[in-house]
């Protein structure tokens, strides 16, 4: 079997092509800060992805950017005063941070509502309680991505390989919320290939080149690739999986670069359009 390739980067098109005509019909121009500490080259990268993916949707976009040297005080009251602004409908913390800096603190102090990432602990706990919530970019892009594959995965075994607050964890709970079991493997794992090639679905969201190989795919299987690995010898970026041999077993594949990474932007802009609506919490029982 060959498998179908879900491409990130087609569909983020599409997608971002109906945010635009969304965005349009919003009595407000949607806006975004970014917040960006330090000189970490891929940190940048990702944020000037995020600008230009604003700017393509109409989007109104403010990068924040500060010396490593910043302090958490002074980081605080930026977000202070950005949640005070009726301008920003939402407010992203690119990380990791340095270290001087607490993440937990920082994230705590983003105003629940113009959370987009989605990673406040009430945004977390409402989603762990199956309530509406701003939920994080990368599982929110690999749902759909499932979805539009026509993969349901009410019944299926779905495997996430990691257990980070970021994606392993929230993408499972979103699995489970949509009927599948859900297993979760992390570095104290013992014997991983037998669990993922148990799985329907298996997520690889550990940050190791190409660590799931043939022998940890079931025939069929939708396998989404959340690694983003930087190789060392030629600066090219590759996943967690062996894309090549792992697409002649799997029956859906994402690839790296073109898959999860241009959906977690797309969920971006998607998430922010949401805030500035301003009714994510409106029937808040
Ligand atoms: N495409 C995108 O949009 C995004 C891509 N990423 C990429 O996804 C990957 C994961 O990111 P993130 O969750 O933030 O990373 P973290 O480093 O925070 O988490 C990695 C997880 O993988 C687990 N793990 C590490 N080694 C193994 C192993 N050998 N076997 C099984 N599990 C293992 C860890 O286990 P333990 O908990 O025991 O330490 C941990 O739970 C990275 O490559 C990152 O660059 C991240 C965000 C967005
Ligand atoms: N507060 C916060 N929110 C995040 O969502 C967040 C973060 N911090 N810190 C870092 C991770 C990583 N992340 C990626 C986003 C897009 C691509 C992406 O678009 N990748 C392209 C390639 C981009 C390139 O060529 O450099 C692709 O996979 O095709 C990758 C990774 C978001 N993160």
């Amino acid at each position: 079997m060959t498998a179908e390739i879900i491409s990130g980067k087609e569909l983020s098109t599409q997608l971002r092509n109906e945010l635009a005509e969304e965005v349009q019909d919003l009595k407000v121009t949607p806006s975004l800060a970014v917040i960006l500490v330090g000189d970490d080259p891929a940190s940048h990268s990702y944020v000037r992805g995020k600008e230009k993916a604003c700017r393509t949707a109409g989007i109104h976009s403010i990068v924040k950017r500060h010396p490593t040297s910043l302090r958490e005080d002074e980081l605080i009251a930026e977000i202070d005063a950005l949640n005070e602004d009726s301008s920003v409908h939402g407010i992203l913390v690119q990380l990791p941070l340095p270290e001087h800096i607490s993440e937990d603190a920082v994230i705590e102090r983003i105003a629940v509502n113009k959370d987009v990432d989605g990673f406040h602990p009430v945004n977390v706990g409402r989603l762990l309680t199956g309530k509406k919530a701003f939920t994080p970019c990368t599982p929110l892009g690999i749902m759909k991505m499932l979805e539009i594959s026509g993969v349901d995965p009410r019944g299926k075994h779905a495997v996430v390989v990691g257990r980070s607050q970021l994606v392993g964890r929230p993408v499972g709970q979103l699995l489970l919320n949509k009927d599948a079991t859900v297993t979760y493997c992390h570095s104290k794992t013992k014997d991983l290939a037998f669990h993922a090639s148990q799985a329907d679905i298996l997520i690889a969201a550990a940050g190791r080149e190409g660590m799931i190989s043939e022998a940890h795919v079931k025939e069929g299987a939708a396998v989404i690739d959340v690694g983003v690995n930087r190789v060392e010898s030629t600066g090219k970026l590759t996943g967690d999986v062996q894309f090549e041999e792992v697409k002649e077993k799997a029956g859906w594949i994402t690839p790296v670069p073109g898959g999860v990474g241009p959906m977690t932007i797309t969920m971006l802009l998607h998430n922010t359009v949401e805030a500035a609506r301003g009714t994510m919490f409106n029937d808040e029982s």
